[in-house]
Parts: structure tokens; C-alpha cells; sequence
């Protein structure tokens, strides 16, 4: 089985493949758009992405891919608990109060933001293409005072000394992972529980046509875990919107409403039903 993951090595999200899929021969990719590619072009098995971040939110690309592209459906959820660490090159170990610039994904710079300002007010902060990215970037770099802020194992791979742990400013820090793939998957580790993930799209200007939707889902008892909006592109004010339920979409109760909400004027995208995996059990 060929996963394509989020990369390079030792990112959060090639931790989230080798939890549930150890046996996968792991391939990096350096985007999100091109791991997506990836299993649409069937060069992979599947492709693991992250979603949404308990501290910062969705990860925008991967909600936005979901709704503009055709993509296989999502087969299952991963959830991962996210450690930051500030890191520096050995080299720099003894002075890495003088660094001067802090690297790492956006998402985790966001999550380390009071880290930031309390600790390192005058270094620079730059987003980089992901954790593992920055951490691989300082490790060939020992010329620089820079720093980055990624997980243990990057810190590890990459060989660089962690300086500052567990340096998110919330304790309770995860992130969702979910796989795409063509065909079914076979997960030796025992789910959590099972869910649903649809994208709706409102007929345009008629008031009260949200109200609807979540009418069609609540009055059936359907229960929600999560909805939100994301801009349509297609001007100011226009928006889709992301709904998960905690139900199979071959549900009849959740056939009923979506067919409900069809004859509303709304066009609903099914992403797929799928478990939820906890890669710290
Ligand atoms: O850069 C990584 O290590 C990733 O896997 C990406 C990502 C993200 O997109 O949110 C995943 C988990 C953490 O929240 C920080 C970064």
C-alpha cells in the first residue's frame, strides 16, 4: 500500500500514517495539492491530509480542495495529539536565546503565538511549508541563529537539539488527519466512533434556507459535530458550508433529509462515512 502524505519526513501528518498504517510504504509530498493529486491519479493507494487543528482551526487548502476538486471519497480520520518544540542546530545549542528566526508552518507558529511573543520578541517568524520542512531547513543550515518548531521526531531525523518542550500555548492540542482513498481500507486498529462529512451549498438569497438545512437534520434527531463556512470565490458574501454528523450517510433518516434538503434547492457533496482513529491508543 502507497500512502502519499503531507511531507517531508517526520511532519505531524507522516506521524498520523504510520500509527494506523505502520505496514504503508510512506511517500512525502511537499504540498497538500499535490498529496490530493497524488490519489485522484491513482500514483498512491491513498493520501492522508490534515483537516482541522484543535487551537488554530480548518486547514483552508484541504476544506477548499474537498469542495473545488473530485476526490476519492475520505475513508477514515486520524486524530493526532500535537506536541511543538523549539528546536535549534547543536551547533547553535548554547546561544539559542539569540535566535534570530523562528521557522515552522503557519499552523504551528499560530499555535506557539504567546510562546512567541513572551520569549522571542525581536527574532523574525516565517511560515515555511510545513514543521518537518523548517526543521530539515535548520538542521542544513548551521550558519544561521534560526530556529525551528516541530515535533520529537523531526527533532530527531534531523538532528537537532530540542531547547523549549511542549511549547503550544494550550494544552489540549490535536489534529484531525483524514485519508482519501479509491478503494476501502483495511485498518487493523480499533476505531473510535463513526461519522460523516458533507458540503452544502445554499440556492442563492433565500432567507431562512440555512435554518432549513439544520431543520432537516435536527427535527430527525440527526446529531451535528461540526458546520462551517467557507467562501464560495465567487464574491463577497457567498459561502458553502461544511456539516459532519455523527451517522452514516446510508442512514434512512439521513438519506430522508439530504434528499430534504436536495428538493430545498441545495446541492450537497458527500465526502464519505468513515471512523475515527486515535493515534496515541
Ligand atoms: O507541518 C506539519 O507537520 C503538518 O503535518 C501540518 C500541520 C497542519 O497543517 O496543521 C499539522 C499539524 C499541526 O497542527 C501543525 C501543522
Amino acid at each position: 500500500m502507497k500512502a502519499a502524505f503531507f511531507g517531508p519526513e517526520a511532519t505531524f501528518t507522516d506521524i498520523a500514517v504510520q500509527s494506523v498504517f505502520p505496514e504503508a510504504s510512506r511517500v512525502a509530498y511537499r504540498t497538500i495539492p499535490e498529496c490530493l493529486e497524488a490519489v485522484k491519479t491513482k500514483q498512491v493507494d491513498m493520501a492522508v491530509v490534515p483537516l482541522e487543528n484543535a487551537l488554530e482551526g480548518s486547514v483552508n487548502l484541504t476544506v477548499d480542495y474537498l469542495y473545488h476538486e473530485e476526490l476519492p471519497p475520505i475513508r477514515a480520520e486520524i486524530i493526532v495529539p500535537i506536541e511543538q518544540h523549539f528546536m535549534v542546530h547543536p551547533a547553535n545549542a548554547g546561544a539559542w536565546r539569540e535566535t534570530e528566526k523562528i521557522i515552522s508552518h503557519s499552523h504551528a507558529l499560530a499555535q506557539c503565538h504567546q510562546f512567541l511573543r513572551r520569549e522571542f520578541r525581536h527574532a523574525e517568524v516565517e511560515a515555511m511549508g510545513s514543521t518537518a520542512a523548517a526543521a530539515k531547513y535548520v538542521s542544513e543550515h548551521p550558519e544561521l541563529k534560526w530556529g525551528a518548531i516541530a515535533n520529537e521526531m523531526a527533532a530527531e531525523l534531523y538532528g537537532l537539539e530540542i531547547v523549549r518542550r511542549a511549547i503550544h500555548d494550550y494544552p489540549f492540542n490535536h489534529t484531525r488527519f483524514i485519508v482519501l482513498s479509491n478503494e476501502e481500507l483495511h485498518i487493523e486498529k480499533t476505531p473510535d466512533f463513526l461519522k460523516s462529512t458533507i458540503m452544502v451549498t445554499l440556492p442563492t438569497d433565500k432567507a431562512g434556507s440555512l435554518h432549513q438545512v439544520l431543520s432537516a437534520f435536527a427535527w430527525r434527531k440527526i446529531n451535528l459535530s461540526k458546520l462551517e463556512s467557507r467562501p464560495l470565490k465567487t464574491g463577497l458574501g457567498n459561502y458553502f458550508f461544511m456539516i459532519d454528523l455523527n451517522h452514516s450517510l446510508e442512514e434512512k433518516l439521513v438519506r430522508f433529509s439530504l434528499e430534504e434538503i436536495h428538493a430545498l434547492g441545495c446541492t450537497v457533496k458527500e465526502l464519505g462515512t468513515y471512523y475515527r482513529y486515535m493515534a496515541d491508543k
